[in-house]
């Protein structure tokens, strides 16, 4: 970007980079091409920079409000209230030495498999991220998307087996995302269920593709898919309502979705804005959150989002 100016997309029709929040309320910040430099160039991903540094004893830690939090969800879904909620935290590390390049190279270094970025805007803030997760890539017509939900910490193999909990929580997503395309597009496929590997974390993931109706475009897709249950929950509009009025903090950009807009030949990549962090006065704020349904236990879901903290922190 050439100046400081905020700009935004409503419509999805401009050309650039998106960088979208959680609340589909609330407008996404949008680099528009023509007012940006657009460079490429070939990172090179070997050079050695040392991993861990000095995080771990000053986390502020939150676990009586979050164990609390999903309680208090759990008795909404045991009243038939909900079915799933996605519920999060953000944990605040204060950095001794801080370098912006070096983080960035270190992330992209740490994760091969993952859409990692830094993104920053004077107005919004500084921003890094590591998600395994696609919202939409699309391509002329033609589109794909998955229903990624599901953890368990990576040990030694990828051949893992899947408890009912974490393959109904994939499952409620898949439909979700399934039901919201239907009336919008033609040739939908969904993939098996497979297991992937996301740094510590394996994940369920089931790959969607299918082809955009002439009547529709890319807002309604973005509209159908965004929130999906893999990050707020089911009913949407009723677990937004939760999420909002429950989490102990605002999720601002965390849990939205970032990525090239409408760029090179009108093609979109689109991704959720998981395993991120903001810094801001050598303070990093760490996202991370979780699938809550019928089964949950408050403890395990608390467990699950300390392991969720280490896919930045191992480059803090
Ligand atoms: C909401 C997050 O992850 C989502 C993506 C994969 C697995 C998830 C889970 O198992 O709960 C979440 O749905 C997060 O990392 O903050």
């Amino acid at each position: 970007m050439r100046d400081d100016t905020l700009h935004y997309t409503t419509q999805f029709k401009e050309t650039g980079f998106v960088f979208a929040p959680f609340n589909s309320d609330e407008k996404a910040v949008l680099f528009p091409l023509e007012k940006s430099e657009f460079i490429h160039e070939n990172i090179s991903i070997e050079e050695n920079v040392s991993l861990n540094g000095n995080t771990s004893d000053e986390v502020i830690s939150d676990k009586e409000k979050h164990l609390h939090l999903v309680e208090k969800a759990l008795d909404e879904i045991n009243k038939n209230e909900l079915v799933k909620v996605v519920l999060s935290r953000k944990e605040e590390v204060q950095l001794d030495k801080f370098d912006v390049l070096l983080t960035f190279k270190k992330l992209l270094n740490s994760y091969a498999n993952a859409f990692v970025y830094v993104w920053f805007h004077p107005k919004v803030g500084l921003w890094f991220g590591a998600t395994p997760e696609t919202l939409l890539n699309i391509e002329g017509n033609s589109f794909k998307t998955m229903s990624l939900a599901g953890t368990q910490v990576y040990v030694d193999s990828e051949e893992v087996v899947w408890k009912n909990k974490e393959l109904e929580e994939q499952q409620l997503v898949t439909d979700f995302i399934e039901s919201q395309l239907k009336p919008i597009s033609t040739n939908l496929k969904v993939d098996k269920k497979e297991t992937i590997r996301a740094g510590n974390l394996l994940h369920l993931r089931s790959k969607i593709e299918g082809e955009l109706n002439n009547g529709s475009n890319l807002k309604a897709l973005i509209r159908g898919l965004h929130p999906t249950p893999a990050v707020c929950g089911l009913p949407r509009e009723k677990a937004e309502e939760f999420i909002c009025q429950n989490e102990n903090y605002k999720r601002t950009f965390y849990s939205g979705f970032l990525g090239e807009l409408n760029l090179k030949n009108k093609n979109s990549y689109l991704f959720v804005n998981l395993r991120c962090m903001s810094v801001e006065n050598k303070v990093a704020s760490i996202y991370v959150g979780g699938g809550i349904t019928k089964e949950s236990s408050a403890k395990k879901e608390w467990e699950e989002t300390i392991a969720k903290t280490k896919t930045i922190k191992k480059v803090l």
